[in-house]
């Protein structure tokens, strides 16, 4: 049988408490709901919870300040923070100050209830140990918000705050450095050195002198000892990249060195000790490798402590076009000519396959940031600079789409009502179009109706109205935000 306990539900939007409310109390735990700070506060000493369920922008404030307080008064309580700002920082935060989990919104009511039985089978855990100070939260580097991104910022903040090691996996362009530079510039040894060595980039007969470093006479050409880079990250992270590209020999040494936290130089005799954080990153098959006895079965599960795994942009295209955005905007930072996306444009960078993942939208920008005449960047410009077999055989703007469409379905009920005189044609179209237009729209904003209106350029009420004559139940289409 599973937990029950006391829960308190702070979100100033009501259709979050009812939604949220009611499933939990269906699952026996006794709930109450705050819409502010003050609310919250007041809650906390009265009705004593053991789950804190806390939205961050409240009307009062921000959400998170005041948690760790909350905490220091109610060491037992566990605080799970719902967010729709969906970035690094906010992940980051909520962990900071000492939150149990961290919720994306829109989040999915299972997902929460799952949360809420963590929270109350496990006793609280408290991420926040040790990650003190105020970290560098500004100019976050790592750009995108789909559910793949969020697992991912939600393991970066995990990390922070210990030395586990960390294996990046992703196909090329992904962010896999980006993401080893962000736990080691928001971690705890950010005033040390990152020191990045690529495995495929190395002559093989050189990586363990690159490595380890060598004595002077060590082999020809070592005139002076020279440190490597694990002496060169001491204190700090080494990141081992393209880890499936290393030789045999030279992970037989590695690994000898992570388990005595030592490293002896090429031509060298007297260990030195070391201490640095291992990050690795591979866009290979290490299983496979391990099959193939080409790489070591003991090293893999030495540097795989935590793997975060980066998907490709093609299965985030929710992200496309904040990163193409993100990279116009910071062209234009750069002092080359500021640059707008058609929509038409954006439709198309949507349905590229981008083989080469960010890495290729990034160049992509600023290549059109340079070359684009037009202020704002059209969708046969941008065609003309994507591999043509790339892009998608029956790619149409959806503009065009949908006029073709509705096309077609005049020609068609014209057709079946000749000789009928009378047709609600308006009203049959309008019937066919605006109910998925109303679901997207109220889709886009997490159920919110007012927003919603506004995007529709409607009236609450009509929208409402228009609800209920079409059969929609607005609470059934999402969580609200
Ligand atoms: N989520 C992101 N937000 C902003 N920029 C990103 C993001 N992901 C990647 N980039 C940018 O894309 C480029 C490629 O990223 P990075 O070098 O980290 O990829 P990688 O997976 O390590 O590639 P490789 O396997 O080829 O070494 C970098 O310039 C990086 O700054």
């Amino acid at each position: 049988m599973s937990v029950t306990g006391s829960i308190l539900v702070v979100d100033d939007d009501p259709a979050i408490c009812v939604v949220v409310g009611e499933a939990l109390r269906r699952q026996g735990h006794k709930v109450k709901t705050a819409s502010s700070i003050r609310e919250r506060g007041a809650l906390i000493d009265s009705f004593a919870p053991d789950v804190l369920i806390t939205d961050v922008m409240l009307p009062d404030g921000d959400g998170l300040d005041g948690v760790a307080d909350i905490l220091e008064r109610k060491p037992g309580l566990s605080v799970i923070v719902l967010s729709a700002q969906n970035t690094l920082n906010t992940a980051i935060r909520a962990t900071e100050k000492g939150a149990f989990e961290y919720l994306p919104k829109p989040f999915d009511l299972n997902e929460l209830a799952r949360a809420v039985g963590d929270a109350l089978g496990t006793g609280k855990v408290n991420e926040s140990d040790g990650a003190e100070g105020a970290l560098p939260h500004d100019g976050l580097p790592l750009v995108g918000r789909s559910p793949a991104m969020q697992e991912v910022y939600r393991t970066i903040a995990r990390v922070l705050s210990n030395d586990l090691s960390i294996l990046v996996l992703g196909e090329s362009g992904t962010g896999k450095e980006l993401v080893a530079e962000a736990i080691h510039v928001l971690g705890q040894r950010r005033t040390k050195p990152f020191v990045a060595i690529n495995m495929a980039a190395i002559p093989r007969e050189l990586i363990e002198a690159e490595l380890f470093g060598y004595e002077k006479g060590a082999f020809t050409g070592a005139s002076v000892r020279t440190a490597g880079k694990f002496e060169q990250a001491q204190g700090g992270t080494l990141f081992l990249d393209e880890i499936g590209d290393m030789p045999m020999e030279a992970q037989t040494r590695l690994l000898r060195v992570l388990q005595s936290g030592e490293v002896t130089t090429v031509g060298g005799s007297k260990p030195v000790r070391v201490n640095v954080r291992i990050i690795a990153a591979t866009n290979k098959d290490l299983p496979r490798l391990i099959e193939e006895n080409k790489f070591r079965q003991d090293l893999y599960y030495r540097l795989n402590v935590v793997p975060i795994s980066l998907p490709a942009l093609r299965e985030r295209r929710e992200d496309v076009i904040l990163l193409a955005r993100h990279f116009l905007d910071r062209a234009a930072q750069e002092g080359l000519p500021r640059k707008s996306l058609s929509d038409d444009a954006a439709q198309l960078l949507m349905a590229y396959h981008w083989p080469g993942n960010v890495r290729e939208l990034q160049n992509l920008m600023q290549r059109l940031a340079v070359l684009s005449r037009e202020n704002v960047i059209a969708a046969d410009v941008l065609r003309n600079s994507l591999p043509l077999d790339m892009v998608p055989a029956d790619y149409a703007a959806p503009a065009d789409q949908l006029g073709q469409a509705v096309r077609e379905w005049a020609k068609r009920q014209l057709g079946i009502g000749l000789g009928q005189p009378n047709r609600n044609l308006h009203d049959d179209l309008l019937a066919v179009i605006e109910p998925i237009l109303f679901q997207e729209t109220l889709a886009s904003v997490d159920g919110n109706q007012i927003r919603a209106a506004g995007l529709l350029g409607i009236n609450r009420n009509t929208l409402r109205k228009k609800l209920t004559d079409y059969g929609l139940d607005p609470l059934q289409l999402r969580i609200a935000d």
